[in-house]
């Protein structure tokens, strides 16, 4: 039996950074890792890969010849993996024996919970090889500083959950960023309330000058809240 985690998740949401954090941790508590890139575009992989779909195909060569788009070339990027799938069987064979997996995806969301591709070629995957695998879903926590695109990661982490009918745990990623987002302030919160109740429209010209105040407030509030955390 073999152990792996399928990760994927919006572009840019730090799938590959995690997959070079995730093996090293792994390796240091002695678990003996293996990344499989799977995303034919990614030309700067910070990690040394076991199996890299770019000996397969290649993303850039699909938009010359069959001259798709990147969204198109990365869907047939994947039909062909899964007619391929042999492929990547016979070079995960060896690593099977003794490896934990982990699977490097290309960031096209639309892969994992509309299209049948990557759903297949893991199934037969785990068939053939007996994997137990786990899909690891990057978000990024900017997303949690806006309630309309919290609900849309919320409803495209069940949908391919859903899709994929594998074990699945959503990760925050960049979570070092999120002091930097406008979060839970008390002055947006009396700026949501004032648009909600109509009293930003009832002088204008006093509401900017009161959020200029809000603003400074703010900053001051922060400062202390910071300061007395150092103290502690
Ligand atoms: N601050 C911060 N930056 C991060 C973190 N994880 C990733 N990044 C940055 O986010 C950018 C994208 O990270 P990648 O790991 O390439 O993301 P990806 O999901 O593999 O990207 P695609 O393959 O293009 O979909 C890079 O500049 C990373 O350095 C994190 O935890 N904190």
């Amino acid at each position: 039996m073999v152990f792996g985690q399928v990760v994927i998740g919006p572009p840019g949401s730090g799938k590959t950074t995690y997959c070079n954090g995730m093996s090293q941790f792994l390796s240091l508590i002695g678990r003996k890792v293996a990344i499989v890139n799977l995303d034919p575009a990614n030309d700067a992989l910070p990690y040394e890969c076991a199996v890299n779909v770019e000996e397969l195909i290649k993303l850039e060569d699909v938009m010359v010849d069959p001259a798709l788009g990147p969204n198109g070339g990365l869907v047939y990027c994947m039909e062909y993996l899964e007619k391929n799938i042999d492929w990547l069987e016979a070079k995960l064979k060896p690593l099977v024996k003794d490896h934990y997996i982990l699977f490097d995806f290309p960031g096209q969301v639309e892969l994992f919970f509309i299209h049948d591709s990557s759903k297949n070629f893991l199934t037969k995957l785990i068939k053939s090889l007996n994997l137990r695998l786990v899909v690891v879903q990057l978000i990024d926590c900017h997303l949690c500083s806006d309630p309309g695109n919290y609900i849309s990661a919320l409803l495209l982490s069940l949908s391919t959950m859903l899709h994929m009918e594998l074990p699945h745990i959503n990760v925050l990623s960049k979570i070092d960023l999120i002091g930097s987002y406008k979060l839970e302030s008390v002055g947006e919160l009396i700026k949501l309330i004032d648009k909600s109740n109509g009293y930003v429209f009832s002088g204008i010209d006093a509401s900017v000058v009161e959020y200029s105040k809000i603003a400074v407030v703010a900053a001051v509030q922060e400062k202390y809240m910071k300061d007395e955390e150092t103290e502690d």
